[in-house]
C-alpha cells in the first residue's frame, strides 16, 4: 500500500489548486483523476460553452451588422465543424496547460482511474491500495436524466455529448430552462436552427425574480426561440421524421431532429464507495460539510459541486482557498462569509449577486429597490443593444447593499461593482459617491442607487 500525506479524488476546479499548494508546502500528495485533468469547467463546461457562445455571438452580430452601416454581401453562413475544433482548442490548451504543470511537480503523483474508498483512510485505485491522513472529494457532478416516459427508446443528447456535435440540429429540443438549457438554446438558435425551450415550472430560470425570468424569455423568444413553460408531462417517441416529443396542455407534438435533456446535475458520489468509510450525504446524495468543508468523518473533506454549496467554477475555487487557507496558512476561513455570485451566459447576459428580491422580502427586512432598463443607460444605446433592466435591493436599516441583478450588456463585467461593494461592505450611500467612467455600464452603478425606494 503506498502512503501519502494527503489524496485528493478527482482533478476538477479545487483538488488540483489545493494539491499545488500542499505540494509547494512539502507534503507528497496523490490527485486522482478518472477522466481529464481540470474536469466539468475544462472538458464539457464553462471553457467550451463560452466559445461555442461567441462563436454565436460572431453570427448574431454578423446578421445584424447592417444597421450599423456594415455591410455583408450574401447570407451569413456557420460551419459548425470551425465552430467545434475552436472549442476543442480551448479545452485542449487548458487541458494540456494542467498536465504539463502537474509534470514539473515532484511531489504530486497524477493516478488516471476511478477511486473508491475501502475504509476511511484507505482508496482503491486500478487495483492498489493507497493511504492518506488527509483524503478531499472534488469528485463534481454529471447531468441528471429524468424518468420521463419515453426517454429510454430515444437517443438524447446532454451538456457533454452536445459539444462535440459539428452539424447543425434541424430542431433542437431543449428540456429544461435554466443556465444550461438557455445558454444552449440561443447559442444553437444562433447557429441556425429551430430551437424549442421545454420547461416543467412557471418561469424560466426560475431561481431569479419574475422579472428577470420574464425578461429572459422576452429576450430568447424575440430570437425565434419557441419557449414552453408549466410543462410537467413530456414524453418522448420516435418518428418517422424525428423524435417525438409530447408536452401536453393543449399543445401540439413537436418534432425534434434533436433533443438535449438540461435538468440538472447530479453529484458523482454514487460510486464513491462512500458508505465503507460512512461518509454521510444529504437525499440528493451531496456529501454532507461544515461551515469548514470537513465531512463527519474526521480527515475527509469534500470540495466544488459534490457538496452542494455551489455549482460554479468559482464556489470549487473558493473551496480550494478556504481549505488551502485553513490547512496551510493558519486561517479561519469559513464558506459562510461567501456572497454568491454567478452569470447566465445568454447575450444579453446576466450578472447576479446576493438576495433576489423574492429572498430579501422573505428575510422579513426593510428593503429597498431600484431598478433601471438598459433603455436609459448611454453605453447600451450607443452599442444598439438596450435589452434587459439593473435592479438593486438594499436593507433599509443598515443601508447594506444586499443584492443586485444585471440583465444587459456587459451585465457579467459590470455586476463585480456590486460584488466587491458587498464583499468590502460599503453601503449603498457611500458607493453613491463613486465617479464611474463614462460611458460604461457600471457607471449607472451610483445613479442607480440613488434613485432606491423603500417598498
Ligand atoms: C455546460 C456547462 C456549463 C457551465 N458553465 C459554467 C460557467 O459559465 N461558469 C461557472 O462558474 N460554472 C459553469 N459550469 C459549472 C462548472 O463547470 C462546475 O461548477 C465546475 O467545473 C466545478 O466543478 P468541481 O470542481 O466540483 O468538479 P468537476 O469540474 O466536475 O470535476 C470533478 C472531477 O472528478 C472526477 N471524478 C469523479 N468521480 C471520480 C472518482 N471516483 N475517481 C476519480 N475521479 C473522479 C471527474 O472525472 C471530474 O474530472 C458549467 C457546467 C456545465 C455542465
Ligand atoms: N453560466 C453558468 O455559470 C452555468 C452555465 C451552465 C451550467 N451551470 C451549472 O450547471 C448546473 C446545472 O445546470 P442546469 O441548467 O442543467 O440545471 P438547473 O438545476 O439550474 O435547472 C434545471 C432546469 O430543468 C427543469 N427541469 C427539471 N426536470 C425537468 C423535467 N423533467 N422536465 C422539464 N424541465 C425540468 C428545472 O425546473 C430547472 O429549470 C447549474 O446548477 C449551474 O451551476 C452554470
Amino acid at each position: 500500500m503506498r502512503s501519502f500525506d494527503a489524496i485528493v479524488i478527482g482533478a476538477g476546479q479545487s483538488g488540483p489548486f489545493l494539491a499545488a499548494r500542499m505540494e509547494e508546502k512539502g507534503m507528497k500528495v496523490a490527485l486522482i483523476e478518472r477522466k481529464f485533468l481540470g474536469g466539468t469547467c475544462v472538458n464539457a463546461g464553462c471553457m467550451p460553452t463560452k466559445t461555442l457562445v461567441a462563436s454565436a455571438r460572431a453570427a448574431h452580430v454578423a446578421r445584424n451588422a447592417g444597421g450599423y452601416g456594415v455591410t455583408i454581401p450574401g447570407e451569413i453562413g456557420v460551419d459548425m465543424e470551425v465552430v467545434r475544433k475552436r472549442a476543442e482548442t480551448v479545452i485542449m490548451e487548458a487541458r494540456n496547460g494542467l498536465i504539463s504543470w502537474f509534470a514539473n511537480m515532484d511531489g504530486i503523483t497524477v493516478i488516471y482511474g476511478h477511486a473508491r474508498f475501502e475504509n476511511e483512510r484507505t482508496i482503491t485505485v486500478n487495483g492498489e491500495l493507497l493511504t492518506a491522513p488527509r483524503i478531499y472529494l472534488n469528485v463534481g457532478a454529471r447531468p441528471a436524466i429524468p424518468d420521463m416516459p419515453g426517454i429510454g427508446d430515444i437517443d438524447y443528447l446532454t451538456s457533454t455529448s452536445i459539444i462535440a456535435m459539428d452539424t447543425l440540429p434541424r430542431h433542437l429540443v431543449i428540456i429544461g430552462g435554466s443556465y444550461i438549457g438557455l445558454e444552449f438554446a440561443q447559442m444553437y438558435r444562433r447557429f441556425g436552427a429551430e430551437v424549442t425551450v421545454i420547461e416543467r415550472g412557471p418561469k424560466l430560470a426560475s431561481r431569479e425574480d419574475d422579472d428577470i425570468s420574464d425578461a429572459i424569455a422576452d429576450i430568447l423568444r424575440a430570437e425565434g426561440i419557441a419557449v414552453h413553460t408549466s410543462a410537467d408531462r413530456i414524453a418522448f417517441k420516435n418518428g418517422s421524421d424525428g423524435i417525438v416529443v409530447a408536452v401536453g396542455d393543449g399543445i401540439a407534438d413537436i418534432t425534434a431532429s434533436h433533443v438535449l435533456i438540461a435538468t440538472g446535475r447530479v453529484p458523482n458520489t454514487d460510486d464513491l464507495g462512500l458508505e465503507r468509510a460512512k461518509i454521510a450525504t444529504d437525499k440528493r446524495g451531496y456529501i454532507t460539510v461544515d461551515d469548514k468543508l470537513a465531512t463527519n468523518v474526521d480527515g475527509i473533506w469534500a470540495l466544488g459541486d459534490c457538496n452542494g454549496h455551489g455549482a460554479f467554477t468559482h464556489t470549487s475555487y473558493n473551496d480550494f482557498e478556504i481549505a488551502a487557507a485553513n490547512l496551510l496558512d493558519g486561517e479561519d476561513r469559513k464558506l459562510s462569509d461567501r456572497i454568491l455570485a454567478y452569470a447566465l451566459y445568454i447575450d444579453p447576459p446576466l450578472g447576479r449577486v446576493g438576495m433576489s428580491e423574492r429572498q430579501a422580502r422573505a428575510s422579513g427586512r426593510e428593503i429597498m429597490i431600484s431598478t433601471r432598463p438598459m433603455t436609459r443607460v448611454g453605453r447600451a444605446k450607443e452599442r444598439g443593444e438596450t435589452k434587459g433592466f439593473m435592479k438593486v435591493i438594499a436593507d433599509a436599516q443598515s443601508k447594506q447593499i444586499l443584492g443586485a441583478a444585471i440583465l444587459g450588456i456587459e451585465g457579467d463585467e459590470a455586476i463585480h461593482g456590486f460584488i466587491d461593494a458587498m464583499n468590502a461592505k460599503t453601503t449603498y450611500p457611500e458607493l453613491k459617491w463613486a465617479v464611474p467612467i463614462h460611458p460604461t455600464v457600471s457607471e449607472l452603478i451610483p445613479t442607480l442607487l440613488g434613485d432606491l425606494k423603500s417598498v
